[in-house]
């Protein structure tokens, strides 16, 4: 078969071939497979008999996906929400094949609602373009009437324009509310049945203390399902996106520095990797802390964190876990959180470098920084890279996290092993055995395979091949009352927690100051989102006038370096924990970040 071929010309019949489709795992890269279009589903198997005998990969309706194609390099992007696939041009198929598809396609998908091109900025070449399909379930309510009309489409249409700059919002890079956005939030405000007005009578279990830390936040969690993201981004078209402000309503009471430090709640898996002599093993463990790290995901899916302004700390002191972490905004656009945690078995460091990539309906998040942890004991020094994160169905109730990608993670101060680690990509959709699975292996320096483990992200590790085998990592239980706290664990639901102990030692630019974040833990959402307007407002009024000076944001306690493989990144400076020693926060000179 030389490509696709359109069997009729006026109604899209059948129309198959072959297409190169882009895989993850196993064996990542391009694989040649047969594709069937039949009356608007694609499926796909190795060959034409595998069709026919029924061993069909996958039935999408590209009627409610998003396509983009790229003409130039002749690839389509289809984003079903639940699933994203990447399909090429076979070289074995003529040119015209891509366009046969997207007519096709067009044609199935017209039926629904009317398709516009548009370009796509992430992309480089003119020549690509985009059709745009809503569903209904993406669809803010009150917008379904006008979804008939063809403006409404075009608009979403031209959303989809600006991609990277919508992306950049997830993150909240710079903000401004000049938008009427709050006239979104009241018309459109049609709360979905059963959420609303929950009541906050905590049950005596949980309000157990815990550590003598707060089990449950001063008040529950708003129900934020009635704010369509689509309508927010529709009702500002035409105006620069990446100063449209979110509604504090999407947000959680955190920050992005404070969620960077959920990635030690299981820092005891360092604990035992810094007391365990056989280096095959003590990788094992530290690959588990690795995993461990993306364990938050099944709960985090219906809000953001706040994005930290320039020069915002935090410190989270763990006496129980043995550690002491501090985090700071060092650069805001780029936005960067740079971290430190130390504790007499290790130290740990990161700074979070992230790109996003929009396909349509999903959120690839594709970070670059690597994650650095030292063990004392042994001189080891481990370095990683991160998996992808994708938010799937991002403007719809049903969106839902996956991490995909491999992770190598490499010890900088010997080479006898090294470990490789897979998230696997689901490749059935709603098949829950396979779900967020993850496996490993600890190769030595011949590349033998001396460990293997595996599991899930969000229900733990098991290897066999350590001495005895066993369960080496498994999630803590999430408390019961997860949904009408944020989906918080007992660990998330601390972070933002004032002690009287700590009072008076923080920094004032600590984040458990930063008053919209906390009027947001207190349940005031309208007045959250007044005061972080004006909090975003502050933060632009010192960046004019540090320009106007000429002067440049230089960070307190992280400075910029070059790693052992070129790459630029920050470390912490130690000067944070002596300054709170001595002279104390309180004696010294701090920015002045809230209002
Ligand atoms: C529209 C909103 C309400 C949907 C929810 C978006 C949430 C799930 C998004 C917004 C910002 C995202 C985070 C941004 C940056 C990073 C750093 C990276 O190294 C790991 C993933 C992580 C931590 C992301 C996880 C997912 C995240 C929290």
């Amino acid at each position: 078969v030389a490509g696709m071929s359109l069997v009729n010309n006026t109604v899209p019949g059948i129309c198959e071939g072959f297409l190169m489709k882009k895989r993850k795992y196993p064996l990542r890269g391009w694989h040649k497979r047969y594709f069937v279009l039949d009356k608007g589903v694609l499926k796909y198997s190795k060959t034409q008999q595998d069709i026919v005998r029924g061993k069909i990969h996958c039935a999408l309706d590209v009627s409610l996906a998003v396509m983009s194609v790229n003409r130039k390099s002749k690839r389509i992007d289809l984003d079903a929400g639940d699933s994203l696939y990447h399909v090429k041009v076979c070289i074995c198929t003529t040119k015209n094949v891509i366009v046969v598809v997207i007519d096709v396609v067009n044609h199935y998908s017209s039926s629904g609602c009317p398709l516009h091109s548009v370009s796509l900025s992430s992309d480089s070449s003119d020549e690509s373009y985009c059709t745009v399909c809503q569903d209904q379930q993406a669809t803010p309510s009150q917008d379904r009437k006008l979804n008939r009309t063809p403006s409404v489409t075009d608009c979403t249409a031209e959303y989809f324009d600006a991609s990277e700059v919508i992306c950049e919002n997830l993150s909240e890079n710079e903000t401004s509310d000049e938008s009427g956005l709050s006239n979104v939030t009241t018309s459109n405000s049609e709360p979905e049945e059963g959420h609303t007005g929950v009541s906050s009578t905590n049950d005596l279990a949980s309000n157990a203390q815990v550590n003598g830390r707060r089990s449950v936040l001063p008040a529950h969690s708003t129900d934020n399902s009635h704010i369509g993201i689509l309508t927010i981004l529709y009702n500002n078209i035409g105006k620069d996106l990446s100063r449209v402000s979110m509604p504090v309503a999407l947000n959680e009471p955190l920050s992005l520095l404070q969620r960077v430090s959920e990635e030690l709640e299981y820092s005891e898996l360092l604990d035992i990797a810094n007391h365990t002599d056989d280096p095959f093993e003590r990788m094992v463990y530290v690959a588990a802390f690795s995993i461990s790290g993306y364990a938050w995901a099944s709960w985090r899916n219906r809000y953001k964190p706040f994005n930290p302004v320039l020069g915002e700390t935090y410190e989270n002191v763990r006496e129980d876990h043995g550690f002491r972490y501090i985090a700071e905004q060092v650069s805001h656009h780029p936005p960067l959180s740079a971290c430190h945690a130390e504790s007499d078995n290790f130290s740990f460091w990161q700074d979070q470098r992230w790109k996003n990539k929009f396909w349509g309906k999903s959120v690839e998040i594709v970070s670059t920084g690597m994650v650095n942890v030292t063990l004392p004991n042994y001189g080891d020094h481990y370095e990683w890279n991160k998996a992808v994160t994708c938010i799937h169905n991002v403007f719809s109730q049903q969106r839902s996290l996956e991490h995909y990608g491999d992770i190598v993670i490499r010890n900088l101060n010997n080479n006898e092993c090294t470990c490789k680690i897979t998230f696997v990509k689901s490749r059935y959709w709603g098949d829950e055995n396979s779900k967020n699975e993850v496996q490993g292996t600890v190769l030595d320096r011949a590349g033998r395979v001396l460990h293997r483990f595996g599991g899930s992200w969000h229900e733990g590790i098991f290897c066999d091949t350590l001495p005895n085998p066993q369960c080496i990592w498994k999630p803590n239980p999430q408390p019961d009352d997860y949904f009408d706290y944020y989906g918080f664990s007992q660990y998330a639901r601390e972070l933002n927690e004032l002690t009287p102990d700590i009072k008076n030692k923080l920094p004032p630019t600590d984040t458990r100051f930063r008053p919209d974040q906390r009027l947001l833990e207190d349940g005031k959402v309208e007045e959250a989102d007044k005061r972080k307007d004006e909090i975003e407002e502050k933060q632009r009024e010192r960046r004019k006038a540090m320009t106007k000076k000429g002067e440049e944001h230089v960070p307190r306690f992280f400075v910029k370096t070059i790693d052992h493989a070129g790459r630029e990144v920050w470390v912490t400076n130690g000067t944070y924990w002596k300054i709170r020693e001595n002279p104390g926060f309180a004696s010294t000179e701090n920015l002045d970040l809230w209002c």
